[in-house]
């Protein structure tokens, strides 16, 4: 018997917070090939949920599952299928833009890291910078290398915590089409956000986050929240 493949994320009755519930329960399922944008206002508690969702911050209330089970961020499994980029920026001293994204393909024994990392080095326009540690590079280099980091390992489920900060109007539309690719070739997306032609570019659906309430629309809706906002 056929039996359909859980979702990559399942949220049910999901209160998030710190300490205290910010906003009313949260519920959505999100499939392979699907983006999930999430949207709204600075407080309303974007970061809050996919930090949740990341296992980083204890639910309030509800259930997470990740891949059919309840979310448990130590495991093996969540670990080898979670992929974030939630601008949290920390690297190790002595180790350049290149370790560090070799470390992430190795750490997760991904074929050919070398050849790997050098794709994604040019793909996110490292590679001049390559040999530089990350303290030495700009900002948005920064924030460039963390999401080639995202990509250099193997993942069912992306977390991205508003990708677009920092990054010129360039790299903002290439990281929309490589969302786009990771929609397309099966991968899930869940993405916290401030750009609408990002929503527009892969999102699949959306939340729209709301003092007191929460809305579930299509992207073009939520786009046109941000830019009402
Ligand atoms: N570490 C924390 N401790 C206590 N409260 C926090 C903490 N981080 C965030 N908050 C509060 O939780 C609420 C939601 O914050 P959150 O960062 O999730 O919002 P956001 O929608 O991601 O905002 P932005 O668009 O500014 O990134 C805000 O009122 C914020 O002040």
């Amino acid at each position: 018997m056929h039996r359909p493949a859980p979702a990559v994320v399942s949220v049910t009755d999901l209160v998030v917070g710190h300490g205290t519930p910010l906003g009313p329960p949260l519920s959505f399922d999100l499939a392979a090939g699907e983006v999930l944008a999430v949207v709204g206002a600075n407080g309303s508690g974007k970061s809050t949920l996919l930090r949740t969702v990341a296992g980083l911050l204890p639910p309030l209330a509800g259930q997470v599952r990740v891949l059919g089970a309840p979310l448990d961020a130590r495991s093996r499994s969540f670990r080898a299928a979670v992929a974030t980029d939630l601008g949290d920026d920390a690297f190790l001293p002595g180790l350049t833009v290149r370790e560090h994204l070799l470390l992430v393909a190795s750490g997760h024994a991904v074929p050919d890291p070398v050849a790997v990392c050098e794709r994604l080095l040019a793909e996110f326009g490292l590679t001049d910078r390559a040999d530089a540690p990350p303290t030495a590079v700009s900002s948005g280099q920064r924030r460039r290398l963390l999401m080639a980091a995202a990509f250099a390992r193997p993942r069912a489920l992306l977390l991205l915590d508003e990708p677009e900060q920092r990054l010129d109007p360039g790299m903002r539309r290439a990281v929309t089409a490589r969302l786009r690719a990771e929609r397309d070739g099966g991968g899930a997306v869940l993405v916290a956000t401030h750009d609408g032609d990002l929503v527009r570019g892969c999102a699949t659906s959306a939340l729209v986050l709301a003092e007191d309430d929460v809305r579930s629309c299509a992207p073009e809706q939520a786009a046109a929240a941000i830019e009402a906002l």
